[in-house]
């Protein structure tokens, strides 16, 4: 897997692969690894399929109980304890998650990253998963926080282009996701093998091809 995310003047981008694997098996090539919690809520996944998808689910009901219960959106923070908090009852017990949250609440827009340690932290960027040293290296190359919209887009989808194309355990199709206060937008889902075409086309004139 690989996943980033990261904050800037518009908000936060979140972007994953869609690959799972067992061992050197594929098992798919269209997991969702951006999930939605909320409205304006999402989330990651990295590390153990099962752990990752259960416990989202929890966190997911989670949410909507507090909003059900209290007529207000469940803070960022509070969602990002409650997984700190799961992580931390089964310590040891072999879960292996490694998740960003995401969203924009009365507090501005946050990005925390949470993982079956028992790690909580806020920050700006983040690469979660076994292809992350690949796309830190495209991301923090092209990461400031002035970035335009379609700039973003365009970091995002090629650091974990990358990625996929040096990680054998990250690949398939990849999904970006833009949170602002306004909600979320799933802004693309592109197959690794087209972004091929976009990322490392061939400069194809006549002469070129005399090689
Ligand atoms: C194939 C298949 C069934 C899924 C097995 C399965 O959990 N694969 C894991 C890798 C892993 C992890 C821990 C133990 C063994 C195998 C996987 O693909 N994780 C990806 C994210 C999840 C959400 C899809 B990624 O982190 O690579």
């Amino acid at each position: 897997t690989t996943t980033l995310g990261f904050k800037y003047q518009g908000g936060v981008i979140l972007c994953a692969d869609s690959r799972a694997t067992s061992g050197q098996y594929i098992g798919s090539q269209s997991m969702r690894k951006v999930v939605e919690l909320t409205n304006y809520m999402l989330g990651t996944l990295a590390g153990g399929a099962a752990d990752c998808v259960y416990w989202d689910r929890v966190l997911a009901r989670e949410c909507r109980l507090h909003e059900l219960r209290y007529k207000s959106r469940m803070p960022v923070d509070a969602a990002a304890r409650i997984m700190c908090n799961i992580s931390t009852e089964y310590k040891g017990m072999g879960l292996a998650m490694g998740m960003m949250l995401a969203g924009c609440d009365d507090e501005g827009c946050k990005l925390i990253y949470v993982d079956s340690e028992g790690m909580r932290s806020h920050g700006s960027v983040f690469s979660v998963g076994s292809g992350s040293p690949y796309a830190l290296g495209v991301l923090d190359t092209g990461y400031r926080w002035n970035l335009t919209d379609e700039e973003a887009y365009d970091l995002a989808r090629r650091a974990i282009y990358h990625a996929t194309s040096k990680d054998a355990y990250s690949g398939g199709i990849v999904r970006l996701y833009h949170i602002n206060d306004k909600g979320w937008k799933n802004i693309c889902n592109t197959d690794c093998n087209d972004l091929h075409d976009i990322f490392c086309e061939e400069t194809t004139s006549n002469d070129d091809q005399a090689h």
